[in-house]
């Protein structure tokens, strides 16, 4: 029996297919589909392209001007479809290309020969406005003198592209290159910068370079996760459709090579991701889920995909239906936010209490009235003390108050002062009792001890946790008894520069959660411009942000794959003057009439009285507005101007973002959440960004 052929495309053949006119676009996929179906079909003429140095390299006729170009090389059976184009250009294209297996990694790379082409000889003088990566200039230490080739090709960079790194000077001539570089050079050579070891880097992203590698053999080198961030093999006519028609819905497809590696196969126990904003762990997050329910969940059985809040959990629902196409096996996943899934479990038990999210004043103005007049403190300590302290780590009688470690709380409190302090939160919960309701903490906790008591605990093979920074302590601890401790049990993804309540600061391992060894990072940041990026982390400057599990994170080592404008700072006196600048910049933007390809754009604001004016501004203006409410998705439709809160928008994005930050950005850093807040919301844009401070 004779294997069919393998047909894959590469992400440049669906990135120019997703930028071609309507007709173009469905003649192309009419084209692919039915080369998909038979690439050894007779009509099909593979031309040798005349002055290719890649002689695995065809040229296939579509119609009288456009060719598509295919990767057929004598041997393995396979056939990539590379690009597409006009005749001339698809031929330019081919001639300075070469498909080639990395010696190191086995990966397959496709190699842009035009970068080095142009590199003059060494010595030679450029004009001054040309990059320094041509100049060789020999006064100035090349960038990667410590590196050897060897380390180089380890890291991702082809052979052929060594001369071109070797002349990299600084930090811009390495960007300069992105865009010949494969993605795993970039972001390695890129680490080597900020200082990490060759071996580390490797070990980190789980590459094994000691393997004995068959440059010849590119059917197996398909197969590996490097390749598959450019590459993808398809093995359906309906998977073939799925893609075309949506070209660039990437992320279904071409996963970083660590994603890849974390989405799929065993890991021993629990697993924590950190990564800044736009880093794709939500959609590794997807991906893990989707794999764990294909491969590892057996009938009777699910996995759990949870978030924070209720909007992420039925954006992240919406996205598990286009990831899993028509596969049966999304009916072993379930996503629900956690607050919704302990509601139910709860009212499953008779739980006789309501759940509150917030103090309920009567009850709290009640207990304050049991204060010591001993103590010298202010309502505002208690409100903190029991939010941070006792709520948070459920702490429920004296002793055990009186033995809680407060790390962060500035007052100091003695065994003494804490006897005299903890009635008045017995009290407060005394009162809640009588009313029949319950702190969400608490009933968090009350859960987990429900669940230990279950005889048939929840059903799931995994569970899958997003914005993991916004759990605290007892939400963690919950996670950690809905399911048995064994292999593959808990995934975590998170970020601590997007924790906007301070006060759900957790330590994973004080939670039953034990990380060491699985831990792992996402570098690249697929969402934001540089630019953007940068100036939303310098919103952060000297503030210690920690990796949730008791250390810390930093956000030197990031880096944005897109580049744009630098974002526009505007200082507004007031909050009338803070609308106005939101509303000049939109009605520049947005201008007259309807263009289907106009941008989505998105203001955001710290309060709903200052959303409300932008919105009723706008519209009195005529400009359309869509109001992104908490409990409703935000329409994909780009027909409005969006208009949200920064938590509103928290997991969405938008092309052009106005943030309206007056007055939420101290001078002295403190360890209040605002400039958290904010360096969520200016993240969310892809492109261009408006900061009004
Ligand atoms: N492998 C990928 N290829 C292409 N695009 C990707 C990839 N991974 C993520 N993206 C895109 O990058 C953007 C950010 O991804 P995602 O929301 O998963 O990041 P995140 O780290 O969860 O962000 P945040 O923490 O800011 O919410 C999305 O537009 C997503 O589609």
């Amino acid at each position: 029996m004779s294997l069919a052929p393998r047909v894959a495309l590469s992400q440049d053949f669906l990135l120019k297919l997703g930028k071609l006119p309507s007709a173009m676009h469905a003649r192309i996929v009419k084209w692919a589909l039915k080369f998909q179906q038979d690439p050894t079909a007779a009509g099909i003429n593979y031309e040798t392209i005349k002055g290719a140095r890649d002689g695995n390299l065809r040229s296939v006729r579509i119609d009288q001007d456009w060719r598509g170009i295919v990767f057929k090389p004598e041997l393995g059976d396979i056939y990539i479809l590379l690009h597409v184009d006009h005749h001339d250009e698809a031929y330019r294209w081919a001639e300075r290309r070469k498909i080639a297996v990395n010696p190191a990694t086995g990966s397959l790379q496709i190699v842009s020969l035009e970068s080095v082409d142009e590199l003059p000889p060494t010595g030679a003088s450029v004009p001054a406005t040309q990059a320094n990566v041509a100049t060789a200039d020999e006064s100035v230490t090349p960038l990667f003198a410590s590196v050897t080739d060897e380390q180089l090709v380890q890291l991702g960079t082809p052979v052929e592209l060594l001369p071109l790194v070797r002349r990299m000077c600084d930090e811009r001539d390495l960007d300069a290159a992105q865009a010949s570089l494969p993605l795993e050079a970039y972001e390695g050579l890129f680490l080597v910068l900020t200082g990490d070891s060759v071996s580390t880097i490797l070990g980190e992203r789980e590459t094994r370079v000691n393997q004995s590698i068959d440059t010849a053999n590119f059917a197996a080198a398909l197969d590996s996760a490097e390749s598959q961030s450019r590459f993808v093999v398809v093995t359906s006519d309906s998977e073939m459709a799925e893609i075309l028609n949506a070209p660039l819905a990437q992320w279904r497809v071409f996963l970083h090579p660590l994603q890849r590696k974390l989405a799929a196969g065993d890991r021993s126990g629990p697993v924590r991701i950190l990564g800044g904003a736009g880093t794709g762990k939500t959609v590794l997050a997807m991906h893990r889920a989707k794999w764990l329910a294909q491969n590892r969940t057996v009938e009777g059985q699910k996995v759990l995909f949870t978030t924070f809040t209720r909007n992420l959990a039925l954006d992240v629902a919406q996205n598990m239906k286009s990831l899993f196409m028509d596969d049966a096996a999304i009916n072993r996943l379930e996503v629900i936010n956690l607050d919704r899934w302990v509601h139910r479990y709860l009212r499953g038990k008779n739980y006789e209490h309501r759940i509150i999210y917030k103090r309920d004043d009567d009850a709290w103005g009640k207990a304050m009235q049991v204060v010591s007049p001993k103590l010298d403190l202010d309502e505002a300590f208690y409100v903190e003390e029991w939010e941070r302290v006792v709520a948070a780590q459920g702490v429920q009688d004296l002793d055990g108050y009186r033995q809680v470690s407060r790390i962060g709380r500035r007052t100091i409190l003695g065994r003494a002062k804490r006897d005299l302090v903890w009635p008045v939160f017995e009290e407060y919960r005394t009162l809640l009792s009588s009313k029949r309701l319950k702190d969400v903490d608490d009933a968090y906790h009350d859960a987990a001890q429900l669940l230990a008591l279950d005889e048939a605990p929840a059903p799931y093979s995994a569970i899958v946790v997003d914005e993991t920074q916004d759990f605290g302590p007892q939400a963690l601890r919950l996670i950690r008894a809905m399911i048995a401790k064994e292999r593959n049990d808990l995934f975590f993804v998170g970020d601590g520069h997007q924790r906007i309540y301070a006060k759900h600061r957790a330590v994973m391992g004080h939670c039953g959660i034990d990380i060491r060894g699985r831990s792992r990072k996402l570098y690249l940041n697929y969402r934001t411009t540089d630019e953007i990026r940068k100036q939303a982390v310098a919103l952060l400057e000297g503030r210690e942000i920690d990796d949730l599990d008791g250390g810390r994170d930093d956000n030197q080592r990031y880096k944005s794959l897109s580049h744009g404008p630098s974002p526009e700072i505007v200082d507004a006196p007031g909050s009338q003057e803070a609308v106005q600048v939101a509303i000049d910049r939109v009605h520049q933007w947005w201008g007259d009439g309807l263009d289907p390809s106009r941008p989505s754009v998105c203001v955001m604001t710290h309060t709903k009285v200052i959303r409300d004016q932008v919105a009723q501004a706008l519209r009195s203006l005529n400009i359309a507005v869509s109001m992104i409410e908490s409990d409703t998705a935000d329409s994909a439709v780009n027909d409005a101007v969006r208009v949200s809160t920064m938590h509103r928008a928290k997991g969405l994005e938008f092309d052009r973002v106005v943030v309206l930050a007056h007055g939420m950005l101290g001078a002295v850093p403190d360890d209040s959440d605002l400039a958290q807040l904010v360096y969520v919301a200016m993240t969310r844009a892809k492109a261009m960004a408006v900061l009004v401070r």
